[in-house]
């Protein structure tokens, strides 16, 4: 049973989650963008140089041929001397051979590290999507961070062990290629540049138009990557009402732009490889026409002449490469700055300069003044929490009713700090929390959230999540494991397939809500904070369950500082106190009897929670 209240108009109303694709910041030159993997390239580049030098060797043995092949032309062929000839076939073989030799050993050599790299990488994006604050997860789709952890840090990977190298390695190629072109006849070397310009013209152009193709369809995946977990965690709601069609055609439509998206990247990628597979051949047919007209004034040699079209010949694929090199360099880029937005992203909540410590807690929790609003308010927007002072004393067990949207799930993030106060404080035992490690913080309250939320692994590691003090399976964990499933009154757990080992969670056994519930419950129990903060933490079990996990939840209470926001009179029953929230504040705060005298909104709370169905409205006394 909720409480229901009419849409509040001082409250702001949440924007729409931004699509991350509309924040990304303005575009830097790629060498600069692509500079900031190095940090976490810097332990792989030793095998990635060598790597690269291997390689590069590889290339200058496929330039040596043509060389060989002069020499044999006008040397040996011409004199007819039959070793050298033998010798020089010799020599042409072991270049060849050196070349699949070199190249295998590049492949060797930077596999191992890109994949390093790869892995260093997803470890830092998920600390920091770990570390980062829940206002960061708030505005950023899943989909969107999944598809940069997955596909975009994949991309980077192939980049640093292939990408990269091929391309430095092919650059290099056509430079020293080009130089022995010039080596023969100058002529021969100029015809070769300037057939080469169109192709630096369709590079840059490339790079123009590809760089923000590749981003829509980089942030386009993320879209879609999105929708479809959307549409696979709410399988259910999709069925039950029908919409699986409307759930397609939204997928359709966002498949669609990702489709058109990908064909104009295609066609500026077709673009490219034209000219890079069409300027070669026009460069080799025009140098052809030189090179004969040149033998012909005998300023070639018949050896220099063949020499040229090997190398040439050599020269088209490091040429015809460029085209996929630069369109993987760009994919790589926008790849890069994806993944940075997020390294990016400000850890604002974190462990002050000079913490401080409470050596032994008695649990005090206190609200001074606190004024919050959400980063996405709106300039004028009234806080959510509006000068709020409340205090719950050491053991104390604290209800917290008010009608819905009055902010109750808001204040109960504040202690743990999941938010922090935009105004005022809150303190534990007087210290401000911001002045507390997170970690200590974090040991001292425990929070039950309204939805229960299981990880895909075994009861017992779910349930003894908050206790990584205790040795998993020791005597210790067990007792704390089965006394806070007792509490719980999830017994139920013991009889699963798997006793308390069976998965739960996406991956396990699907339970009920009030059985998930119980389970959540007995994990924040297990944790033994000094303070409970508890969001309607029973609201999914029957009313037999229900009146025994009260019972239970007496004699642990009873040390325990616990605030509980309460959607039914048994959950205010519970109570020592009950405090009244309306507007962002407390209104009255008092026993149930002391209220229920002198709080209309209280009585009027009250009458509506006990109704079978149930509503408030903050227009209500
Ligand atoms: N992450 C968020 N970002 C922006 N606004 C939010 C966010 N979460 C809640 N709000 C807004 O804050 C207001 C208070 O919400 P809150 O969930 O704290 O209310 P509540 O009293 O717990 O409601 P209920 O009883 O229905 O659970 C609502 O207007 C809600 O839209």
């Amino acid at each position: 049973m909720t409480i229901h209240s009419a849409p509040n108009q001082a409250t702001p109303q949440r924007p729409p989650r931004a699509s991350a694709a509309n924040e990304s910041p303005p575009r830097q030159p790629t060498l600069k963008a692509l500079a900031r993997l190095l940090p976490f390239a810097k332990p792989a580049l030793p095998r990635l140089i060598a790597g690269a030098v291997v390689g590069l060797g590889a290339a200058l043995a496929s330039l040596a041929i043509p060389l060989v092949l002069q020499w044999v032309i006008d040397g040996p062929l011409r004199s007819g001397d039959r070793s050298l000839i033998v010798w020089a076939t010799l020599g042409v073989l072991g270049l060849g051979a050196a070349e699949a030799a070199l190249v295998f050993t590049r492949r060797m050599l930077v596999l191992a590290p890109a994949t390093e790299v790869e892995y260093a990488l997803r470890r830092g994006f998920t600390e920091r999507l770990l570390n980062l604050q829940v206002a960061f997860h708030d505005r950023w789709q899943s989909g969107q961070l999944l598809s940069r952890m997955m596909q975009d840090i994949s991309l980077i990977r192939r980049w640093l062990a292939f990408g990269s190298i091929l391309l430095l390695i092919n650059l290099v190629t056509i430079v020293v290629g080009t130089a022995l072109l010039f080596r023969w006849h100058w002529l021969l070397g100029v015809v070769f540049v300037v057939c080469s310009i169109p192709i630096w013209g369709a590079g840059f152009r490339f790079e123009q138009r590809y760089g923000s193709l590749s981003r829509s369809s980089q942030d386009q995946a993320g879209d879609l990557a999105t929708s479809v977990e959307e549409s696979v965690h709410g399988i259910r709601v999709l069925k039950a009402f029908g919409r699986g069609g409307h759930a397609m055609s939204k997928f359709v439509r966002q498949a669609e732009t990702l489709r058109d998206t990908e064909l104009q990247k295609g066609r500026e990628v077709g673009l490219l490889w034209f000219w890079y597979d069409l300027v070669p051949v026009l460069a080799l047919g025009l140098n052809l026409m030189t090179g004969i007209w040149l033998v012909s004034r005998g300023q070639l040699t018949v050896g220099e002449l063949f020499a040229f079209f090997a190398m040439a010949t050599a020269l088209r694929w490091p040429m015809g490469s460029l085209g996929f090199l630069f369109s993987f360099l760009i994919d790589t880029r926008t790849a890069t700055d994806r993944v940075f937005e997020v390294f990016d992203s400000q850890v604002v909540i974190q462990d002050p300069a000079e913490p401080k410590t409470i050596t032994a807690p008695r649990g005090e929790l206190a609200f001074r003044g606190v004024h919050f609003h959400y980063p996405d308010a709106r300039e004028g927007d009234t806080d959510i929490i509006n000068g709020l002072d409340l205090t719950l004393r050491p053991g104390e067990t604290m209800a917290l009713v008010g009608a819905t949207g009055c902010g109750k799930t808001t204040l109960t993030t504040l202690p743990s700090r999941l938010y922090d106060v935009t105004g005022g404080s809150v303190e534990i035992d007087g210290v401000d929390v911001r002045d507390l490690r997170l970690e200590e913080l974090r040991s001292l309250i425990g929070v039950a959230f309204e939805e229960p939320v299981l990880f895909s692994s075994s009861v017992r590691e779910n349930v003894l999540l908050g206790r990584a003090d205790l040795a998993p399976g020791s005597p210790e964990a067990e007792a704390v494991l089965r006394e806070a499933l007792d509490v719980a009154q999830a017994g139920f757990a013991t009889e699963l397939p798997d006793g308390l080992d069976t998965a739960v969670g996406e991956e396990g056994l699907s339970l009920s809500g009030g059985q998930r519930q119980r389970l959540a419950l007995a994990r924040v129990v297990a944790a033994k904070p000094a303070i409970l903060v508890l969001d309607d933490p029973l609201s999914a079990l029957d009313v037999d369950t229900e009146a025994l996990v009260e019972a239970a939840l007496r004699r642990v209470l009873a040390n325990t500082t616990a605030l509980i926001i309460a959607h039914r009179p048994s959950t205010v029953a519970l109570a020592d106190r009950v405090a009244v929230m309306r507007d962002g504040r407390i209104e009255a705060v008092g026993t149930h009897t002391e209220l229920l005298r002198r709080s209309a909104h209280y009585r009027h709370l009250i009458v509506s929670i006990s109704s079978p169905n149930g509503s408030a409205t903050e227009e209500q006394p």
